[in-house]
């Protein structure tokens, strides 16, 4: 990532003060995107986290209802961080507060922009977007779709704000729920993965630490050389997987459990989900 970032200078309020707020906040002050001063996060009723975030990121926060209305009355950039469940009421609410240039982005899973729209009831600027919890290390991997009255500032500041905390793909947005089913959710795999190779290690005698740190780096090292070799990651796999050795016989193991068809069916009910979510959103609009 470049020492020279663009800085965003407009003030943003997230809307929503969970993991992927914080994700991103996390990600936009440690790259020294923005100043913290010019961040706000909102929740509903959880002050504690509130004190947490301030405390820990010198950004401002506020759950007061009467302020948070005027926050965001105030507000040209809002993210919203809400699960999809609070989304309804929430924009609801949300949209006779807004100008017309307030710039909406979205990280909601299986919100569409039309739904996003329709709820605020105008149509608003929207950038739809789907980062992933990496973000908070400037590692994300970010999946962006545009409502067409964004204009080019706008579109330039999302895709400052992202790059910041990772790499942007800009998709079609009937592409963002299988994107969701990689990137979105996909840190969850590589994660439940991890834990089931460090459980093995764990149960062959090795020390957990020990079986923490050569899965990390077992890890770590195999998406960086896919990254710096520009190998196809078939090919990575068949270097290390001597004839009939013991990878061949791990792997074999896996194709026991369908192990690459059982992932693209993961990755495929994930996306499934968030258009179920999506859709539960657009009935619910009456
Ligand atoms: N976690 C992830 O890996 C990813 C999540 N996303 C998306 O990000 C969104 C947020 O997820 P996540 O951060 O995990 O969720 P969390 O449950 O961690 O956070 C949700 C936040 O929304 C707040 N909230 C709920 N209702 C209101 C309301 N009416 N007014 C103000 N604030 C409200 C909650 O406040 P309080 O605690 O006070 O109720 C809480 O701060 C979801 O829509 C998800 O699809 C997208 C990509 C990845
Ligand atoms: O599980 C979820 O719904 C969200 C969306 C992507 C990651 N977490």
């Amino acid at each position: 990532m470049s020492q020279q970032q663009a800085m965003i200078a407009q003030p943003i309020t997230f809307y929503g003060a969970g993991a992927m707020a914080e994700a991103i906040v996390r990600g936009l002050i440690g790259r020294s995107v923005v100043n913290a001063g010019s961040l706000t996060m909102l929740n509903r009723s959880n002050s504690g986290r509130l004190e947490e975030l301030k405390h820990r990121y010198n950004v401002k926060t506020n759950n007061d209802p009467a302020e948070t209305t005027e926050i965001l009355r105030e507000s040209p950039i809002i993210v919203l961080a809400i699960k999809p469940k609070d989304a309804a009421n929430v924009l609801r609410k949300l949209g006779p507060l807004l100008s017309d240039n307030t710039l909406i982005v979205s990280v909601i899973a299986g919100l569409t922009i039309r739904t996003i729209q329709d709820l605020l009831g105008r149509k608003q600027p929207v950038a739809r977007t789907m980062p992933n919890t990496s973000s908070s290390i400037g590692l994300g991997a970010t999946g962006v779709s545009f409502s067409k009255e964004i204009n080019d500032q706008d579109r330039q500041t999302v895709m400052t704000l992202f790059q910041a905390v990772g790499t942007v793909t800009v998709v079609e947005e009937d592409k963002l729920e299988i994107l969701t089913g990689i990137s979105g959710s996909g840190p969850a795999y590589i994660y439940y993965m991890m834990e089931a190779m460090m459980a093995a290690g764990i149960r062959g005698g090795l020390t957990p630490q020990q079986c923490k740190e050569l899965t990390v780096q077992t890890v770590l090292g195999a998406a960086r050389m896919v990254q710096q070799t520009g190998e196809e990651p078939a090919a990575l796999r068949a270097k290390v997987t001597s004839p009939n050795g013991s990878t061949q016989a791990a792997l074999e193991t896996l194709d026991k459990g369908d192990f690459f068809e059982t992932v693209i069916a993961a990755v495929n009910r994930c996306a499934e989900r968030s258009r179920e979510m999506g859709a539960a959103l657009k009935e619910g609009i009456s």
